[in-house]
């Protein structure tokens, strides 16, 4: 296996805060795990003990002879030390059986033999040599024998990952093991994996000389990286080949890993945490560029530097404590890494190529654009930006595409404080006959589109019901609607005004427009755009001044996207007038937030129309067999579902706390909804005909 100098870090400067020290260290340090130094030393007193038993068997045969029967008999009850037999078997032909009263005694005579041996020392030197020799023996067998026995016990817990510890109280246990008559004592802490690290078990492995790693092994390797899209992306023959050959290695916050302009001899894979990119040769400029250059878990770097004599374009530092795996240049070079990295490049120039935007730029100018960006992959779902707008890099999409959503406070829009107050009149549930004191049909129709379904128009779904009953009843649907004194109201409805907002007992807060419900104030996410392939994000309305940019925070979520991030201002010292006229000719504009609130409600009106609808029509067909259970205390919030119930807006519930929530930190500023039930009249009440559920009259 061709060895590597060692590079990690790279980069010498030390970071001024304290950074934990690397767990891996070099591949040749990394190489020895306990068990190999114990096979070592073992190797080495083999060859110590050699000249030392063949010289006692001269001088101190009686004391040679006693520690080969001991060791014998030992020998009998553990197999699997054949290092300690080869050390102590010398006299094979002499071996005598001895009850353990005896080995103890010979234990004792021993000791004392080498305590008088000591004394006599002071007069014989050499004797004192060979002596020594023999008692530093005996001293490291008696250690090896205690390592054994720790590593057997070990063995057992070796394939547990404890990711959340059940014993963080009591980490230290101990039992009894009969096989072995001995209590075995274990610190659980030293087995734990803080979510989100490299296994332990995985560490191991690393650890190992290439050579040494079995193909279970490599394989099991393999599979933990999978997590790793940069990895995952490779063929699975280059996977296992650089299974075999990468070492693992942890960094402190400000630890720069490569330095810009130096010599590149590694290649890393982000395992966990995060690296910022610089222009710098410390790396100090991440910690104070408000936008710098991330990568992230799945990432990898370093590959610049490793081709053809190469140097390190950018200085690459830890921005946490981040976990990399490590393929080294000759490893690199040895996989053909440097044909992948080649042949990425070379799909990023031509996906520039295939765009009209660059239709009139030069291949240099063009390559000059491949080297400011990588491809980055993200799975479905995945978030991109929180905020492009805001953010200092633009995207191209390669291949997939990726959504734009904004994030909208429903208490600041008009028609949402409109829309609560009219459902929270109905709060009281009365019947629709006795609250309009028997109006027609016509009316209790519009009544109901007014209160209960605002924004819908459902008057054709409403005549076909309508002309059906009258039908039946033998009088004609236009006779009833002309006697009505109105027409059918308008899309949106009259204004009307909250008659009672007082009424409902519950916190409140205020709003531009007034008091709204505390547990009114939600969130939700609309989509407001998709992006496809070939398309640009984050450059939206550049070229306008910032006071007359759109500058909403949009976030970017993908749908299973490829993308090249480049920053904003490397791109815009490359482009002409030819491409800003381009750029502008295709901007679109993005509707405003009361446009998406409106569009919001009546989403959700049909949502929960609908939902009224199929319960009416197949409940009595798939009427559930009765189970009494107890009522629950209905939420006005359901996390899991993410719908807000405004029907219980009034009662008193226990807020029901979610087992798991995410740190605040993580936690949007609103409470997001995806649904909202609103108080409304039962859906029989707008169908007479289904008064009994699922039966038409
Ligand atoms: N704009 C960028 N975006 C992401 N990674 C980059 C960028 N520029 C440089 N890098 C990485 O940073 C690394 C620095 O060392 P290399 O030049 O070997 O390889 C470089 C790339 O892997």
């Amino acid at each position: 296996m061709i060895r590597s100098e060692r590079e990690l870090p790279e980069a010498e400067p030390r970071p001024p805060e304290a950074a934990p020290p690397s767990v891996g260290g070099s591949r040749e340090e990394a190489a020895a795990p306990a068990v190999v130094d114990l096979a070592d030393v073992d190797a080495q007193l083999h060859n110590l003990d050699g000249g030392a038993t063949e010289r006692g068997f001269e001088e101190q045969e009686p004391e040679s002879k006693l520690a080969s029967e001991s060791a014998a008999s030992e020998d009998e009850e553990e197999e699997e030390d054949e290092e300690e037999e080869q050390l102590m078997q010398e006299p094979k032909g002499h071996e005598i059986k001895m009850p353990t009263h005896q080995k103890m005694m010979s234990w004792i005579n021993l000791k004392n033999l080498t305590k008088i041996s000591r004394r006599q020392n002071v007069n014989h030197w050499s004797k004192l040599k060979h002596l020594g020799l023999y008692q530093l023996t005996m001293d490291i067998i008696m250690m090896i024998r205690v390592c054994k026995m720790f590593r057997q016990g070990l063995r057992g817990f070796r394939e547990y990952q404890i990711i959340e510890t059940a014993h963080r109280k009591h980490p230290i246990f101990s039992f009894w093991d009969k096989k072995k008559q001995g209590r075995i004592t274990f610190d659980t802490l030293d087995f734990v994996a803080e979510e989100g690290h490299f296994p332990p078990r995985a560490i191991q492995i690393t650890q190992k000389k290439p050579s040494w790693r079995t193909e279970h092994e490599i394989q099991a390797l393999c599979n933990v990286l999978q997590v790793l899209d940069s990895y995952r992306n490779y063929e699975e023959p280059l996977q296992l080949l650089l299974a075999k050959v990468m070492r693992f290695e942890r960094f402190g916050r400000r630890r720069v890993i490569v330095k810009k302009g130096q010599r590149g001899n590694s290649f890393y894979f982000i395992y966990l945490g995060t690296v910022a990119v610089t222009e710098d040769e410390d790396g100090s400029s991440a910690f104070l560029d408000p936008h710098p250059t991330l990568l992230y878990k799945g990432g990898c770097f370093g590959e610049m530097g490793l081709l053809s004599a190469g140097v390190r374009r950018a200085t690459v530092v830890c921005m946490e404590e981040t976990e990399f795996l490590v393929v080294d240049r000759e490893d690199f070079l040895a996989n053909k890494l440097d044909d992948e990295i080649q042949k990425e490049s070379q799909y990023r120039f031509g996906f520039f190529r295939s765009l009209d935007l660059f239709k009139s730029w030069s291949d240099e100018k063009l390559w000059h654009l491949v080297t400011l960006g990588k491809v980055e992959k993200f799975s479905h779902g995945q978030l991109v930006s929180k905020d492009f707008v805001d953010s200092s890099f633009l995207m191209f999409i390669c291949k997939g595409s990726c959504e734009i959503l904004r994030l909208i406070n429903l208490a600041n829009s008009p028609s949402y404080y409109k829309w609560i107050w009219q459902c929270l009149e109905l709060i009281d549930d009365r019947p629709l006959r006795a609250h309009l004191k028997e109006p027609s049909p016509a009316q209790r129709f519009k009544e109901f589109r007014i209160k209960s379904y605002p924004l819908q128009d459902f008057s054709p779904l409403k005549l076909l019901h309508l002309q059906k009953a009258c039908e039946q009843q033998g009088t004609s649907l236009s006779e009833k609607l002309e006697t009505s004194e109105n027409s059918f109201p308008k899309m949106l409805g009259p204004k009307i005004k909250s008659k009672y907002p007082q009424s409902i007992k519950c916190p409140m807060v205020n709003t531009k427009f007034g008091e709204l419900p505390k547990e009114a104030v939600v969130g939700v996410y609309m989509k407001i755009h998709t992006v496809e392939q070939g398309e640009l994000v984050g450059f939206h309305q550049a070229f306008l001044p910032e006071s007359q940019r759109d500058m909403r925070p949009l976030i970017l979520v993908s749908q299973g996207a490829e993308l090249i991030r480049l920053r904003k201002q490397k791109f815009c010292e490359l482009i002409d007038d030819e491409t800003k006229e381009k750029l502008t000719s295709t901007e679109i504009e993005y509707p405003s937030d009361e446009d998406m609130c409106q569009r919001f409600l009546k989403e959700n009106s049909w949502n929960v129309f609908r939902k009224d609808l199929v319960r009416l029509l197949m409940e009595s067909r798939q009427r559930p067999p009765f189970i009494p259970t107890q009522p629950k205390k209905k939420g006005i919030y359901n996390p899991k579902s993410l719908i807000l119930d405004l029907c219980s807006v009034h009662k008193k519930v226990k807020p029901s706390r979610p087992m798991f929530l995410a740190p605040q930190k993580f936690l949007p500023p609103l409470r997001i909804v995806q649904a909202i039930s609103a108080p409304r009249y039962k859906i029989q009440e707008l169908l007479p005909q289904y008064k009994n559920a699922g039966v038409l009259v």
